[in-house]
């Protein structure tokens, strides 16, 4: 991705960067009464990055350029601004601030775009003002504002139980190429959890980490074929339902020899894993060939989570 010049940025300007996402395995239980649904999921956080720039200002204001950047709300909804007054309600801060979203990760994907979003605004404006928050603070905040943002702190590889908000981080070596189908039509959180409660009620089992100690021992080991076969995403059929267009860059990606693909997390986008760079850049160009994507990208993972790259 292509970072704002260091000379372009406004005085006192801070420049976070935070990576999307891919579930390599996603567990889902029964919707409880909070109306969340228990999971049990493995998160790895791939080299697609929202780039957030926070400038000092006498209002919260956002805006956001890059690829489907018309699609993300600017009003108080956004989770980047509602991130920012977060921050300052906790530290006791009376400034407002502009935020600029520069969007690499694709809009309500299934890659947790909104989410790097988010956390990239909490260590922007902790940054920014000098709140000093600590980590499990700024987690805190994460958390409320919702199930995925929490890894977008953290980033790396890490299981996520509770609503995903509970992380524990796992151990993985190497680097894993990806391939990823990206669509301009996004798939609604909510509707493919709606569309899952109708397909699977009253057969949900319960979640048992078990089932993913194949999955743990690929990553510890650095095997890429493991780690193919051992994907897997319990809101698959659901996001397939709702979009059973979904199944093209699916078969597409099988075609192509990719080690494993998945939806990632409720999609649209789908995920190809590959032995290598030139592999998965092979998976994104049968992608494209057979126009089964509006978007395509390829990114390594594990990476970092949100992090200050400028302005500190
Ligand atoms: C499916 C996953 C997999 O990582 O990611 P995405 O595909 O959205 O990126 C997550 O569970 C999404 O997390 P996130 O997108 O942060 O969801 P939230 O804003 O917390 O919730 C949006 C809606 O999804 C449903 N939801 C979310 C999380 C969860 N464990 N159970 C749920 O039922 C609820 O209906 C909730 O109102
Ligand atoms: N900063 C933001 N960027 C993108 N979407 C946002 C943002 N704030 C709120 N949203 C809303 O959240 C929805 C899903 O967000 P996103 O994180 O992109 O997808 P997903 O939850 O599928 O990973 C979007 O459709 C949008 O309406």
């Amino acid at each position: 991705m292509t970072l704002t010049p260091l000379e372009d940025l406004p005085e006192r300007a801070v420049r976070v960067r935070a990576p999307g996402k891919v579930n390599l395995s996603l567990r889902v239980g029964r919707r409880a009464a909070d109306g969340y649904h228990p999971v049990s999921t493995v998160f790895q956080a791939v080299s697609v990055y929202e780039e957030v720039v926070a400038t000092p200002a006498d209002v919260f204001a956002v805006s956001a350029s890059g690829p489907q950047s018309e699609a993300v709300p600017t009003d108080e909804t956004n989770l980047a601004l509602r991130a920012a007054r977060a921050v300052a309600e906790r530290a006791g801060v009376d400034d407002g601030v502009h935020l600029h979203l520069v969007k690499g990760v694709p809009v309500a994907g299934g890659m947790a775009g909104g989410s790097a979003d988010a956390a990239a605004a909490l260590v922007a404006c902790d940054a920014l003002w000098g709140a000093g928050l600590s980590r499990d603070e700024l987690l805190e905040l994460a958390a409320e504002l919702g199930s995925d943002v929490p890894f977008s702190l953290v980033g790396h590889t890490a299981v996520g139980q509770g609503r995903g908000h509970l992380l524990t981080p796992a151990l993985s070596r190497g680097e894993f190429h990806w391939a990823f189908a990206v669509q301009e039509r996004g798939l609604s959180t909510a509707a493919v959890y709606g569309a899952y409660d109708e397909l699977c009620h009253p057969d949900v089992a319960p979640l048992d980490d078990e089932h993913d100690v194949p999955l743990m021992q690929a990553l510890l080991a650095g095997d890429p074929a493991a780690l193919g076969g051992a994907l897997h995403n319990d809101l698959e059929t659901a996001a397939l339902e709702l979009d059973p267009g979904l199944a093209e860059p699916l078969a597409v990606a099988t075609d192509a020899g990719a080690l494993g693909v998945v939806v990632s997390g409720s999609g649209p986008t789908v995920a190809a894993l590959a032995r290598s760079r030139k592999h998965a850049v092979a998976i994104a160009a049968a992608f494209t060939a057979s126009g089964v994507a509006d978007r395509v990208l390829t990114a390594t993972g594990p990476v970092a989570g949100a992090r200050v790259v400028a302005g500190e």
